[in-house]
């Protein structure tokens, strides 16, 4: 299919760029934020740059998504590099805990260098980046254990800055920091607008949805959820047989269809990407 590259606007990856940097001025630690069913696609080339000397807490938030075992692979996958991915499901309250450990900890080395320096200890400071979308509110508002971070469905919605303490030891920037993509890879692309990561970029729902039956292939959640053998069509012949069958010719209402079943977990748990071979 021809259909224009998935493009973000430029004037709005400035802005953010520039708020997200006055952001990260303010903090020692920084809770790095990913889809867990799609962890490369939502980590941003410059964030390792941006985030610098300071502490990193790896989070893959929507675990409840992704199958147990996709969950192991990438923890092992990660592991192998060095890094602590830690698991959570904002919206059901889950993994929080560990996460505030972390930034605790993250802390008490700060305060060690502190003292070391000759000066008083203090709360470590924190922000919580991600992608648009990826659940950044509603894991600041687990963190605070109330709702006062608007979390919305919709992509874009987070505004300006506030301290708010988490515990004693912690404090946290109740805004999040919207990390802006270039969309320069459009495989990346493409997996962030299947998963509504993508903040306000325009994309072909068609497209998008075709792309997402390439993807998910080989599990049978598209035959169980819409009783329409995949065999061996296309994406895009698997959309047009599927608004002929179920939705009366209307290949676009039908691509919106797939994208809210599988955005709703109604294809069931499902990672779009798996840790690439070495
Ligand atoms: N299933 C599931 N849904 C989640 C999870 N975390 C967040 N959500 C939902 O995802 C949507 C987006 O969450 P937000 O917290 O608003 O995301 P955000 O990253 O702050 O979004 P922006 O403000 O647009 O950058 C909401 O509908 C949440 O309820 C999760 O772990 N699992």
């Amino acid at each position: 299919m021809s259909s224009p590259p998935i493009q973000w606007y430029p004037g709005h990856i400035a802005k953010a760029e520039k708020a997200l940097l006055e952001q990260l001025k303010r903090v020692d630690v920084v809770l790095e934020v990913r889809d867990a069913r799609i962890p490369l696609s939502t980590h941003h080339p410059q964030v390792d740059q941006w985030i610098g000397e300071k502490g990193r807490i790896l989070v893959m938030n929507r675990m409840d998504m992704i199958p147990p075992k996709a969950k192991e692979q990438w923890t092992e996958w990660f592991r192998d590099r060095g890094e602590e991915p830690l698991f959570t499901d904002a919206q059901h309250g889950k993994g929080i805990e560990a996460i505030s450990k972390a930034a605790q900890a993250a802390g008490v080395k700060m305060n060690q260098r502190r003292l070391d320096r000759g000066m008083l200890t203090r709360p470590v400071r924190a922000v919580v980046i991600g992608f648009p979308n990826v659940g950044k509110s509603a894991l600041i508002n687990r963190l605070l254990k109330k709702r006062v971070v608007e979390s919305a469905r919709r992509a874009g919605v987070t505004r300006q800055l506030r301290w708010v303490r988490i515990s004693d030891q912690i404090e946290l920037l109740d805004a999040p920091g919207v990390l802006p993509n270039k969309l320069t890879n459009q495989e990346a692309a493409i997996k962030l607008a299947i998963c509504d990561d993508i903040g306000e970029a325009a994309y072909d729902n068609q497209r998008v949805a075709s792309e997402l039956i390439e993807l998910i292939r080989s599990s049978s959640a598209l035959e169980t959820r819409y009783g329409l053998e995949l065999g061996d069509l296309t994406g895009e012949s698997y959309l047009k047989a599927l608004a002929e069958a179920n939705y009366k010719n209307d290949a676009e209402r039908t691509a919106r269809q797939i994208l809210t079943d599988f955005r709703k977990g109604n294809l069931g748990a499902i990672a779009l990407e798996m840790p690439p071979e070495d």
